[in-house]
């Protein structure tokens, strides 16, 4: 997006202005679309899990996906690398666009998507290999074997996972027996090593310890300044420290989208506010 398109005025209806949609048309004016979601739904079998989806996500900000067990967070998380695929019988109607490219359209190469957008999961899944070869490994199935380059390239990116002072003594040891938060940020490492645009992560801190999580919401706030992240989380708390965005959804439905802070604080719509406040959920 061209600097002339981010300062042109924005136009909104009443309606538009009502709802709070306003206020988010005037927010994305600032930011680069890494993202853009139209009218996406997707159905597992009969049964609808995202209804009629609209969302734009910023590049090189971190944007969360709240709200209670089941709302979707996760399918709409899984839509940006074509995870769903995985699933059988999931129909998807709808756009998504990364960088103005259908991410579902039928010539896309799924392997090249799922390098440009990484994945990490709730549970740390490091190979059982060493610290260094999982690292290497994307490098690796690209065919780079070159030694040096290899090093460089698994120091990077532990030094960008913050864990590399932590493991620099030890790169030939089995992963296996890192601590679970290290676990996390070694596949963090192994995502960023392959030059990912966006790092998609399903509650990568859900089964971590306090001092562990805080590790990971660091990285987060540094990752940022490279990667577009959307984070999955059930933890507002969570939410509010690491995101710059916030969408609030809600049995299939996206219900908010907004500036964190100002979600938390002044949220637009009566259902976020209960949710925020603790009302269900
Ligand atoms: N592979 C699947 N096959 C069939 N239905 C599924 C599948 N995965 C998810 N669902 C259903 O889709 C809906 C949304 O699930 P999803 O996991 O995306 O929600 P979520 O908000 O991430 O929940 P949680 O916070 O519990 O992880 C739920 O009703 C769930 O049962």
């Amino acid at each position: 997006m061209n600097s002339q398109e981010k300062t042109a005025p924005i136009r909104v209806s009443a309606s538009q202005a009502r709802s709070g949609e306003a206020r988010e048309a005037l927010l994305m004016a600032n930011e680069s679309i890494k993202i853009v979601v139209n009218d996406l739904n997707l159905y597992y079998g009969n049964d609808q899990a995202l209804k009629n989806i609209n969302l734009q996500i910023p590049e090189k900000r971190v944007t969360a996906f709240i709200g209670p067990s089941g709302c979707g967070k996760s399918t709409l998380l899984r839509c940006f690398n074509r995870m769903n695929d995985l699933v059988d019988n999931v129909t998807i109607t709808g756009d998504m666009l990364m960088d103005g490219q259908e991410i579902n359209a039928p010539g896309v190469n799924v392997a090249e998507l799922r390098r440009q957008v990484g994945m990490v999961f709730q549970k740390p899944n490091p190979f059982p290999k060493s610290i260094y070869e999982n690292v290497a490994y994307g490098l690796r199935l690209q065919g780079v074997n070159d030694r040096s380059t290899l090093d460089k390239v698994v120091e990077k990116s532990l030094k960008g996972a913050a864990l590399w002072d932590e493991v620099k003594d030890r790169l030939h040891e089995s992963a296996m027996g890192m601590s679970g938060g290290q676990q996390q940020r070694l596949v963090i490492a192994r995502a960023i090593a392959i030059e990912p645009e966006v790092i998609l992560l399903d509650e990568p801190a859900s089964a971590l310890d306090p001092i562990s999580t805080l590790k990971i919401e660091e990285l987060i706030n540094e990752l940022k300044n490279d990667y577009t992240i959307v984070i999955v989380t059930h933890n507002m708390q969570q939410a509010a420290r690491v995101s710059d965005y916030t969408a609030f959804m809600y049995m299939g439905e996206l219900i908010e989208f907004g500036a964190t802070d100002q979600l938390f604080t002044n949220p637009a719509k009566k259902q976020t506010e209960d949710y925020i406040t603790g009302r269900y959920g």
